[in-house]
């Protein structure tokens, strides 16, 4: 292929050649002058151009250039050295790497071999039964067999052609050939048998366990001689397919069968190198690995969106087949893993089980990934999100938080579980703040709990503020500046389990989106960490400035690409990071943890049931007992109210006098906020849209609904209908309300 570059000579040249381009009289000298004048001229220039004009045709103006150049690329031996560098094998193994990882494989190997001795060893007797059953065979085969090597009997056949065809000549030079073998071999076979005879009257001599081990070897060897061709002595003590070695033929055959276009044109065209494997197939933990680039174009998210066809095409359950990508490299690598074990049936236990106590600083043991590796959540300097579809083991994952909390006395524990079902229970005696319910009070104090983590964010970053520089370089806090309590900048961990009660609550949720969303952007370095979760992820029930804040996210299986996004963050599902491949109920525990690894994980979080959690429970007040670091509810203290009481319907009908039978509700919201500004101040701050629903919302728990209302703005101007509310259905309710609560 030709390019011809911008030259300023082009035009020229075409201008003082035109005959040139009909091809006749064309005049070179005008050419070469041009070129001449060209500055600078490489010196392989003119080799350059003349090759180009025997290759492609005349060429009539500027310089060509091949786009695709022959030799080496001549690029930067830094740039390759560095591209090499990213395909490093590692020098210790991947499974050496890892303490856990390495015992697994171990005991991977170890289980199996043991497993392999045990079954044949019981086995051996019959065996036993076997050789002795084929010896006679065997005798008979090793009898026949000498003797028909001895006499030479392999030749009869061609001796008996030669008599059959009469030809005297051939026939005395076999039997001659034949002679001379057979005189060598009776003498073989002689010496043989005497020593055997020799061997036997020996034997006779010798004691009797002797003469019975030498029965044993002539028998097993004369069985294994006398072995049919199609029974093996042996049997497997492994049936292949249970744990079928991943070659690249299968991991060929199953990417072909998932009907994704890609990779079958790729295959089309060029079977042997559609799919390149770029590390050998290798065990990793419990099950395969298969590092693999897909074809061009293709990317690890259409496999992933095909595990089940994937799983039927390697013949293993779903929870087996892991596939992963490694974007640092390409989009289109690909890591297999296939495991031994369904992941779904593992159950990972927690070593916070048997743990003393625990330090929050080097983060939380939280569950592994398919491959059994231990995956570690760090907590300082983050905030969780967790998310799923009810009943997949979000309360579980936040257990195993909770414990690990509790368990470093240094660190102060809130717990709001919003359900109501007691979950958390067990650690009520560890927690500076704790509720659990999911009635108005509940809420409320939830409420609270942000409104008060807000000004302690604001009390803390000025104690940080103030701290000499040699105790506190980074304005970060440390594990030396926890343990110093009465700076009061130890971790402070608080938990909101159902959060969506909360932040979709018509009264307390907007003001607790707003503290929890400062929180989140402030108490990070601060010490102050939120844990929250949540089972229904949309902008109402999780307020978007907290979905983009969090910097750790784990989700366990959701419905749509929506939900996963909320929880993932936007663009998670078309990376191919999708909680939507979890299975309903088999897959609770497992989800998409991001932040928390360089890369997106898969993790089985680790599971501590009720007794286990209360077990730990008691260990971690029994630590915080003895080091003086119980408070607050723990020590049965009853928190200060921050949250104010208040009644919307009393505030309406206070804002608006019964000569206004029905007010917008834009005009409403503003009249509350100038009532109640601590309350209704987060809602008055909305967008039009949004402020008028807010109030539509608030007032739905009560049965009031909005209503189509003419009027004009307060300051003036044209009249307009929009949505208001009737003060008559205001007092109703309230007497609705009053009524109920009497009777
Ligand atoms: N890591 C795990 N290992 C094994 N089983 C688990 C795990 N996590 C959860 N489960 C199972 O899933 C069930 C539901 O878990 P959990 O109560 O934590 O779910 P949830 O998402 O909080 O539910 P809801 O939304 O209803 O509160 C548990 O009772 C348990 O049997």
């Amino acid at each position: 292929m030709t390019h011809h570059q911008d030259d300023p000579n082009h035009e020229d040249e075409d201008r003082t050649t035109p005959s040139a381009r009909e091809g006749k009289d064309a005049d070179v000298v005008h050419l070469d002058v041009a070129r001449a004048g060209r500055q600078p001229q490489r010196p392989d220039a003119d080799r350059q151009d003349s090759d180009d004009r025997t290759a492609d045709g005349p060429v009539l103006g500027g310089e060509a250039v091949r786009v695709d150049r022959p030799g080496p690329t001549g690029g930067d031996w830094r740039t390759a050295l560095e591209a090499k560098a990213r395909s490093r094998q590692p020098i210790v193994p991947l499974w050496l790497r890892s303490r856990t990882e390495a015992v697994e494989t171990l005991k991977w190997v170890a289980l199996h071999y043991l497993h392999v001795a045990g079954y044949q060893v019981v086995r051996l007797p019959l065996y036993g039964g076997r050789l002795t059953a084929r010896a006679p065979r065997g005798l008979l085969r090793l009898v026949g067999g000498v003797v028909k090597w001895t006499f030479d009997l392999e030749g009869e056949p061609v001796r008996l052609a030669a008599v059959q065809k009469a030809d005297p000549e051939v026939y005395l030079k076999l039997s001659r050939q034949r002679d001379s073998r057979v005189r060598l071999r009776v003498l073989i076979s002689s010496a043989a048998l005497v020593t055997l005879l020799v061997v036997c009257l020996m034997m006779a001599e010798q004691a009797t366990t002797a003469q019975w081990a030498a029965l044993a070897v002539a028998v097993a060897a004369l069985g294994i001689l006398g072995k049919p061709a199609d029974r093996p002595l042996i049997d497997r003590a492994v049936v292949p397919s249970t744990v079928e070695k991943l070659t690249s033929d299968i991991v060929v055959r199953a990417l072909t069968v998932l009907g994704i276009g890609g990779i079958n044109q790729a295959m089309a065209k060029n079977p042997k190198d559609a799919i390149r494997f770029v590390a050998p197939i290798t065990r990793d933990g419990p099950g395969w690995r298969a590092d693999i680039d897909l074809p061009y174009g293709v990317t690890v998210a259409d496999v992933m969106d095909k595990r089940d066809r994937m799983a039927s095409a390697l013949r293993r359950p779903l929870g087996c087949i892991w596939p992963e990508g490694d974007s640092s490299v390409h989009e289109g690598r690909l890591i297999l893993w296939v495991g031994d074990k369904d992941l779904s049936k593992t159950v990972v236990k927690s070593p916070l089980v048997k743990a003393a106590s625990h330090d929050v600083f080097k983060g939380i043991p939280f569950g592994c990934d398919p491959r059994g590796r231990a995956i570690v959540v760090p907590v300082i300097e983050q905030n969780i999100l967790i998310g799923s579809q009810p009943g997949q083991g979000k309360t579980a994952s936040v257990r195993v938080l909770a414990s690990a909390v509790a368990l470093d006395p240094s660190a102060e524990l809130w717990i709001h579980e919003l359900k109501g079902t007691g979950d958390l229970d067990p650690h009520e005696q560890n927690c500076h703040r704790y509720v659990s319910g999911i009635e108005d009070e509940a809420i409320a104090y939830a409420a609270d709990s942000l409104a008060l983590l807000r000004k302690e964010v604001m009390r803390r970053a000025a104690s940080l503020k103030a701290l000499p520089a040699d105790l506190c370089p980074d304005k970060k806090v440390t594990r030396q500046i926890a343990d110093r309590r009465s700076l009061g900048l130890h971790p402070l961990v608080a938990v909101f389990d159902e959060c969506q009660n909360l932040f979709a609550h018509p009264d307390f949720g907007a003001k607790a989106g707003e503290d929890a969303e400062f929180v989140i952007k402030l108490g990070r370095a601060l010490g102050v960490v939120l844990v929250l979760a949540t089972q229904r992820p949309d902008k109402d029930s999780l307020p978007t400035g907290i979905s983009a804040n969090v910097t750790i996210r784990f989700c366990l299986r959701v419905a749509g690409q929506l939900e996963n996004d909320m929880i993932l963050g936007t663009s998670a599902y078309k990376n191919g990071i999708r909680a939507t491949v979890f299975q309903p109920k088999v897959d609770a525990g497992i989800g998409y943890l991001l932040g928390a690894t360089p890369m997106p994980k898969v993790v089985r979080t680790a599971y501590l049931d009720t007794p286990a959690t209360q077990r730990i429970a008691k260990r971690a007040h029994a630590l915080r007992a003895s080091a003086g670091l119980l408070g607050g509810h723990a020590l049965g203290e009853t928190p200060e109210h921050v949250t104010p009481t208040f009644d919307l319907l009393a505030d309406i009908l206070a804002v608006v006098p019964p000569s206004e039978a029905k007010v917008w509700n834009e005009v409403i919201v503003d009249r509350l906020a100038e009532l109640r500004p601590e309350i209704y101040g987060a809602w008055a701050g909305l967008e039009g849209g949004a402020k008028t629903a807010q109030l539509t919302t608030a007032l739905k728990p009560y049965g009031i609904k909005t209503i189509q209302v003419w009027g004009t703005s307060e300051g003036g101007g044209k009249g307009a209908n929009r949505i208001g509310v009737a003060r008559d259905d205001i007092t109703t309710a309230i007497t609705h309300r009053d009524r109920g609560q009497a009777s």
